[in-house]
């Protein structure tokens, strides 16, 4: 079944810190959906709204005008159908891998042959067949992501609400998950909502990249990608890189993001 994710002139405040002071101003006037198959990006300075839009869509804030609707049922609260998964993974550090993974399906009353069953099929999806047993302190970096995602994964979300979910690995772990990502979003077929500060992580991943502009996070530009479904077909990733096209919307998508921060220095 497609899914519909949708920002319908969504503005969102937060309450001043001192008593009477004026609410802040985050996000304005957002228009954006996002469906099942769609791989959307968001990407803008540091402050420019990323979390709070993706905090939105989790159903974690609400908005102060406008709306946010799963299949045009306004989004009250977090739920099953649209997974988070963090920076920092999150997981729980009492239980294995595998029990971390079962978890959600454990939530949702899932018997324990089954749940355990369910996770080592997401072990193996996740390329940590055989690792369920291992403690999270005894996992890398990278492969407690992978854990965070087949968590994610274990209640069949329609959305995945990625927060810089590659933020913290070293560059090599960064663009193999990048490629896991890829295929995970492909065969699941969810629709993906991903913040990044990478503009290149953007340009690999994306299906649309959405550019956010600051004080109050704003769309500043909407630009559909190809290159994912390039890498999808077989393209090697690094020869992506070094084509023209993605050179060239590299550099524009740089100028989009920081141009407007030099004129914001000079003023
Ligand atoms: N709970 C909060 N209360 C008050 N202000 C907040 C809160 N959360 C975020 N803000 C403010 O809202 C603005 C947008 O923050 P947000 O975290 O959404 O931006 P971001 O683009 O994700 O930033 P970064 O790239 O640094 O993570 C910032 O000015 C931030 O200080």
């Amino acid at each position: 079944m497609t899914s519909r994710l949708t920002f319908d002139a969504v503005s969102l405040a937060y309450p001043g810190r001192d008593r009477g002071s004026s609410s802040t101003r985050v996000l304005e006037g957002i228009d954006l959906s996002v469906s099942s198959g769609d791989f959307v990006v968001v990407i803008g300075r540091s402050g420019s709204g990323k979390t709070s839009l993706l905090n939105l869509a989790a159903g974690f804030q609400q908005p102060a005008a406008g709306a946010v609707l799963l299949d045009g049922q306004p989004i009250s609260g977090p739920g099953a159908e649209r997974a988070v998964v963090f920076q920092d993974d999150a997981l729980y550090p009492w239980l294995n891998a595998r029990d971390n993974i079962a978890f959600p399906l454990a939530l949702k009353g899932v018997a324990k042959d089954a749940r355990r069953k369910a996770a080592e099929e997401l072990l193996a999806r996740v390329g940590l067949a055989g690792s369920g047993d291992r403690r999270i302190w005894e996992l890398s970096g990278g492969m407690r992501q992978r854990v965070g995602i087949a968590r994610a994964l274990a209640a069949e979300p329609r959305f995945l609400l990625l927060d810089e979910p590659l933020g913290a690995l070293d560059a090599l772990t960064r663009s193999k998950l990048q490629l896991f990502l890829l295929d995970i979003w492909k065969t699941s077929g969810a629709g993906a909502l991903l913040i990044t500060h990478s503009i290149d992580e953007a340009l690999l991943l994306a299906t649309r990249i959405v550019v956010l502009q600051p004080a109050p996070g704003r769309i500043g530009a909407i630009l559909d990608s190809g290159f994912a479904g390039e890498i999808l077909s077989g393209a090697d990733p690094r020869k992506v890189r070094q084509s023209v096209l993605f050179r060239s919307m590299h550099d524009g998508l740089t100028a989009l993001i920081h141009d407007n921060a030099h004129e914001e220095l000079a003023a």
